[in-house]
């Protein structure tokens, strides 16, 4: 049984930023799948672009791995040999739950799990990498860096799958899709307590971008075609292909 999300169930004296604590990784699959439309499908479809990208003795790369679902979802998929999966998260309460998890799901030697700040490590060989839901939580001046180190990183014909809670510059669409965000965590049972609490916690910590800025700054990492190939009201997930 899946450990139901009550983070924020509860009112709170002194609401903190959000991190990925032990108790937020414990409860991690609730908390994304009713916090994030279409979560599970975008996850079940990084396996089949994964699936089709990857190429033999490279690296596929889950920067932000949280609990590795994304890795899971495209270890199931991948049919050319000599592929590593390499998962990267700073938070030891999700890096020690993942590496259960792939001791678990996967067979010995297939992946790899570091606890590391994804601009620290090292990118090379890769033929996919997946930033899924990950980009928005570092400081926007960082952020075209890390995406040269990962186009850097890429072979050619390589992917980069980026995820992100989007912004938008229309003030109207804006407000339209913030709302429809807020349905569907109110369908998925959060409460208004639970609902403007985590918006709080979440203010400083998770900055989107609009779709323009990272279509521009995917272009200025050097990737040459741009897709969006799924989006639920303000997330949206692109491709970013190395040619
Ligand atoms: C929303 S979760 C990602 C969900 C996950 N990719 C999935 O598809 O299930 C964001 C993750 O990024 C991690 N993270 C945020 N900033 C990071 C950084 N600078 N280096 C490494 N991990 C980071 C957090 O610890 C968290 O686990
Ligand atoms: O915007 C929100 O309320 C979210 O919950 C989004 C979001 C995310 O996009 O990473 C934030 C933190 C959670 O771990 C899961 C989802």
């Amino acid at each position: 049984m899946m450990a139901r999300d009550s983070i924020y169930a509860q009112p709170q004296e002194q609401l903190g930023d959000f991190a990925f604590s032990e108790a937020v990784a414990d409860v991690f699959p609730d908390m994304i799948q009713r916090s994030v439309p279409g979560y599970e499908t975008v996850i079940n479809l990084l396996g089949v672009i994964a699936r089709r990208f990857a190429q033999p003795d490279s690296r596929i790369y889950d920067l932000g791995c949280s609990l590795g679902a994304a890795t899971l979802a495209m270890a199931s998929q991948v049919r050319v040999p000599g592929v590593r999966f390499v998962c990267v998260d700073n938070s030891a309460a999700m890096t020690s739950r993942c590496a259960q998890i792939m001791r678990r799901r996967l067979p010995d030697g297939h992946c790899e799990v570091a606890c590391s700040d994804i601009q620290d490590v090292k990118l090379e060989n890769a033929s996919v990498v997946v930033l899924n839901f990950t980009l928005q939580f570092l400081k926007p001046a960082d952020r075209l860096v890390m995406l040269q180190r990962i186009y850097d990183g890429l072979r050619p014909g390589g992917v980069l799958l980026l995820s992100e809670k989007l912004r938008f510059a229309d003030p109207a669409e804006q407000e339209l899709m913030t709302e429809l965000h807020l349905e569907f965590k109110r369908a998925n049972g959060y409460s208004e307590l639970e609902i403007s609490q985590k918006r709080s916690a979440l203010e400083n910590v998770l900055l989107p971008d609009t779709f323009g800025e990272h279509a521009e700054r995917l272009q200025a990492a050097g990737f040459a075609q741009v897709v969006n190939w799924f989006q639920g009201f303000n997330f949206a997930s692109l491709l970013a292909l190395k040619a």
